[in-house]
């Protein structure tokens, strides 16, 4: 017999509306989404189709015009500032890193914002962190403006798993890397989200990591999700944008690392 346990992200009925000028653009429309424990998903979807906007309303960061958002069990409304980093981890598309802080202190950030810790113990948490994320201890009193662009991701990746929340939230984690790094940043949320339990959201456009890492992928379209689903079976689903997505020239080339002994499926 299989235990079903509760989604970790269950989002029903979501619409998303902006107002630009005196015009309406409806984003999302009737938007279902379910993340089961320990899924690494795919988001993806043309430009414009309202991902990031989905992955901040993940967060409680924006609140959408109608429907439900729950993660955790919570709304995602209820999340608030101060447990949001308890529950959801997040790592923003440029790393976001505060540029007149040491990698430490901005690892160490979301704790000194409780406000209840001793110092000592914030610094011992962010130099594990530090380590968790392949990173050199001499690498904690550097600043932003000395890291690569790998570095910087991870020091954004410590921040964001600070906490060790089980559900974390990436916007494009491997834009802008060189391939090498691409594929070493692949290899580390691979191994966090084995060694940490972790479930994942990922926004991305990367085919490569992609197929390296996700177990789901969801396609947005239309103002919905018309796919939820393994990586194999949304690239046989029959829509105009998959098959561009997924079966153009760097679709197929992708789609080699699909074999049996590589699937992560
Ligand atoms: N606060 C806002 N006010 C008005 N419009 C917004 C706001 N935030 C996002 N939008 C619009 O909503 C749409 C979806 O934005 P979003 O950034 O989520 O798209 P996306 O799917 O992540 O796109 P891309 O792949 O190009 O990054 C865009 O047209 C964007 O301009």
């Amino acid at each position: 017999m299989t235990v079903k346990t509760e989604p970790v992200v269950e989002i029903r009925k979501l619409w998303t509306i902006f107002q630009n000028d005196d015009k309406e653009a409806v984003i999302h429309k009737d938007l279902d989404l379910t993340v089961e424990r320990g899924a690494i998903m795919s988001l993806v979807g043309g430009s414009g189709t309202g991902k990031t906007v989905l992955l901040r309303q993940m967060l409680g960061l924006e609140t959408p015009a109608r429907g439900e958002i729950t993660v955790l069990g919570k709304p995602a409304a209820e999340l608030g500032k101060r447990g949001a980093a308890m529950r959801v981890g997040m790592l923003f598309q440029q790393g976001a890193l505060f540029s007149a802080f040491t990698v430490l202190e901005n690892i160490a950030f979301p704790l000194r914002e409780l406000k209840c810790l001793p110092g000592e113990l914030i610094r011992e948490a962010a130099m594990v962190k530090l380590q968790m994320v392949g990173l050199p201890p001499d690498a904690a009193d550097k600043m932003p403006s000395d890291l690569s662009g790998g570095m910087i991701k991870r020091v954004a990746l410590a921040r964001a798993l600070i906490m060790d929340p089980p559900l974390l939230l990436l916007d494009e984690p491997t834009a802008g890397l060189d391939p090498e790094s691409a594929d070493s940043f692949c290899e580390l949320l691979r191994s966090l989200h084995q060694g940490m339990c972790l479930t994942v959201v990922m926004v991305t456009h990367d085919l490569d990591t992609i197929f390296e890492l996700s177990t789901r992928v969801a396609v947005l379209a239309q103002q919905k999700v018309i796919i939820n689903d393994t990586p194999q079976k949304v690239v046989a689903f029959e829509h105009p944008f998959i098959r561009e997505f997924f079966l153009g020239e760097r679709g197929q080339r992708a789609m080699a690392l699909l074999t049996p002994a590589s699937s992560p499926i």
